[in-house]
């Protein structure tokens, strides 16, 4: 199966705000492994799209290349239209492209504030007298965990302390107030509680209201559509399918994840009863 004539590869043409991120025919290789084989993908304002795929489909590849840290072999990553060669994923973070890897993100044996502001903690006084200002370190963590449905945390708890929803959130808040403008959340594992699901999703729902372009992988098809707007499903490197919150409910996710077989059945009807839909 090419990249071309996939179902919902190149996509319909929604007229919407241009991309944030896009990435053109992007094709990485570990060797001899095509990790991702021509893929092309934008990731608009304001839109959660779920990285959808089983495992070794590329998910972890594609979020490393829109990161910074992987450069595709071929290839294009565009960031507002522009080509964006990254030499790092701190170059890529300077550029307001804000990734949220796992737990890793967070510093467990640090409080939760460290953890907030680590590297722009507000100062008080002059230099050289210059000291952190805690008082107001712990305000602003406060009331940006608040923004994204964490009130009540004690900022001066150790982020080990916080459940794993938690953390991602707390990540993505720290994302959300130092500016990014694309959010890239890689969760092989999503929340597996309840509350954690409801937590993380609360975060992401916070991001997308102020316009950041989302990216979220995740192997957990139903999570996804909860919380998801687009859905880009992977397959052995490549794109196997585009479809839009309203193209598919939770089970045909579901069951799109068992195989091409799913995919093109789903598909034809899709176009049976969406005449419109212009996927191929
Ligand atoms: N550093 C590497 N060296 C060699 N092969 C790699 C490397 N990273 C990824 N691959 C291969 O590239 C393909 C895509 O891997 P990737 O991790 O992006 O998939 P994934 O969908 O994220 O999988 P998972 O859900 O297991 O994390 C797989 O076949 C994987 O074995």
């Amino acid at each position: 199966m090419s990249a071309d004539d996939v179902p919902g590869g190149p996509g319909p043409v929604v007229p919407g705000p241009p991309p944030v991120l896009a990435l053109g025919q992007v094709t990485v290789r570990h060797g001899s492994v095509a990790a991702l084989s021509r893929v092309s993908a934008e990731f608009a304002p304001g839109t959660i799209t779920c990285v959808l795929g089983e495992n070794g489909s590329g998910k972890s590849t594609l979020v490393s290349v829109l990161s910074g840290l992987t450069r595709p072999d071929e290839g294009s990553l565009l960031l507002d239209g522009r080509p964006a060669r990254f030499r790092s994923a701190r170059d890529a973070r300077a550029a307001g492209i804000a990734t949220v890897w796992n737990d890793l993100s967070v510093a467990p044996l640090m409080s939760v504030w460290r953890n907030f502001c680590l590297g722009a903690e507000p100062t008080a006084g002059m230099w050289p007298l210059r000291r952190v200002d805690l008082a107001a370190a712990r305000e602003l963590t406060a009331r940006e965990l608040a923004k994204v449905g964490m009130a009540g945390v004690d900022p001066d708890q150790p982020a080990s302390g916080l459940r794993p929803g938690e953390r991602q959130s707390l990540a993505i808040a720290r994302a959300l107030h130092f500016g990014s403008r694309a959010l890239l959340v890689d969760e092989p594992i999503a929340p597996r509680s309840v509350a954690g699901a409801t937590q993380a999703g609360q975060a992401l729902l916070a991001a997308r209201a102020r316009g950041l372009a989302v990216v979220v992988v995740t192997a957990n098809p139903r999570y996804a559509h909860l919380i998801g707007d687009r859905f880009l499903l992977l397959a052995g490197g490549q794109v196997a399918g585009r479809l839009t919150r309203e193209d598919v409910d939770a089970d045909s996710l579901t069951r799109l994840m068992a195989g091409d077989d799913e995919l093109t059945a789903l598909t034809d009807e899709i176009e049976r009863t969406h005449p419109d839909w212009n996927a191929r």
